[in-house]
């Protein structure tokens, strides 16, 4: 069971706030207190896992449950101790990896099953204190890890990310890294470097893999993303000066990236993800589904495509 109970990820904020929905005490800033106050306080965390509802993961992969063309993430109260089979037997479910599942989730499991597999996976990471070398130990709500020699805390992190949708007044710049499916184009996306504004590292990126200069950007929206490390995706629309629109592509980054026209791409928004070959070999031009930010970026501007954009 040893694996199986270190890899429990407690969902205590649901089965909280069920329970003040009912007495009518529900406020954002009530419920967002007791988790503060959970993720300091042992005891109360202990106490608050006896009637917590838990995900269930085995090797970083979650318990899910097939259901036709969707998965479901059952909830379980503390588990009796068993292997892995018959934890899938017992729970009619498999360990399936969320990348294979992350788009067949309802929006607030993969939610909820991308922040338990990041944090899971930077415990993992994280077992030994880089300072002493020593063993780190999780505090029970596995809010942070401490190393006992030195005192130095650890917390969860995440990486930034900027992902970009260039236009051009009247066409949107999208492209492809070889390692994404057949014939999906996508945003560019880039980590930023230490030391860097949102705004610099989105013409940075931009420069670099497409080789054009960013004029005006516009935040969006932002997205955890639980690959490959737990990153904060940053969206933004970004336009370039009209007439400097002649790409460059980056092969050491991309395979390829284009400009496409505002027809062709709410044509695709409208399709699901088509991966098959077509008669001549090629495969058709699809977009990320619907749960990507990278899909909203792209809805956004295919909705309101000259939308007000900030210099730079
Ligand atoms: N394009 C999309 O639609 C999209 C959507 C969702 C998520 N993402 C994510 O965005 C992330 C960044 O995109 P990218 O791969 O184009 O990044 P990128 O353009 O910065 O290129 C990746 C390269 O940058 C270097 N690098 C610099 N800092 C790094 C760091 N902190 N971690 C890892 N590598 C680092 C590595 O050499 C790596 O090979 C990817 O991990 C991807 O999962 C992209
Ligand atoms: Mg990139």
């Amino acid at each position: 069971m040893k694996d199986l109970t270190m890899s429990l990820y407690c969902g205590i904020t649901r089965r909280r706030k069920s329970f003040w929905c009912c007495r009518l005490l529900s406020t954002y800033v009530t419920k967002t207190r007791y988790l503060s106050e959970l993720k300091e306080d042992d005891d109360a965390c202990k106490k608050a896992q006896q009637t917590g509802a838990f995900y269930l993961f085995h090797n970083l992969a979650p318990l899910l449950q097939k259901s036709e063309h969707q998965y479901l993430a059952p909830q379980h109260s503390l588990l009796a101790s068993l292997q892995k089979p018959e934890m899938e037997t017992e729970l009619k479910g498999s360990f399936i990896g969320l990348r294979k599942a992350l788009f067949q989730l309802n929006v607030k499991d993969a939610s909820l099953l991308s922040t338990a597999q990041a944090l899971l996976r930077w415990h993992d990471a994280h077992q030994f204190c880089s300072r002493s070398g020593q063993p780190t130990k999780k505090n029970v709500a596995g809010s942070k890890r401490v190393c006992p020699s030195n005192k130095i805390i650890y917390y969860p992190q995440m990486t930034p990310v900027v992902i970009t949708l260039v236009s051009d007044g009247t066409r949107c710049l999208l492209a492809r890294q070889s390692s994404f499916p057949k014939g999906m184009y996508s945003a560019l996306a880039g980590f930023c470097d230490i030391g860097e504004s949102l705004e610099e590292a989105v013409r940075r990126e931009v420069a670099e893999e497409v080789g054009l200069e960013v004029e005006r950007l516009q935040y969006s929206a932002s997205q955890h993303w639980p690959f490959p490390n737990g990153a904060l995706m940053i969206a933004c629309h970004a336009t370039v000066k009209p007439g400097q629109t002649e790409i460059q592509v980056n092969l050491r980054e991309l395979e390829a990236a284009a400009w496409f026209s505002h027809d062709e791409v709410a044509t695709a928004l409208r399709k699901d993800n088509p991966s098959y070959q077509q008669q001549n070999g090629a495969f058709p031009f699809w977009l990320p589904p619907k749960l990507a930010i990278a899909h909203q970026l792209i809805k956004e501007w295919v909705e309101k495509p000259t939308c007000s954009i900030l210099p730079a």
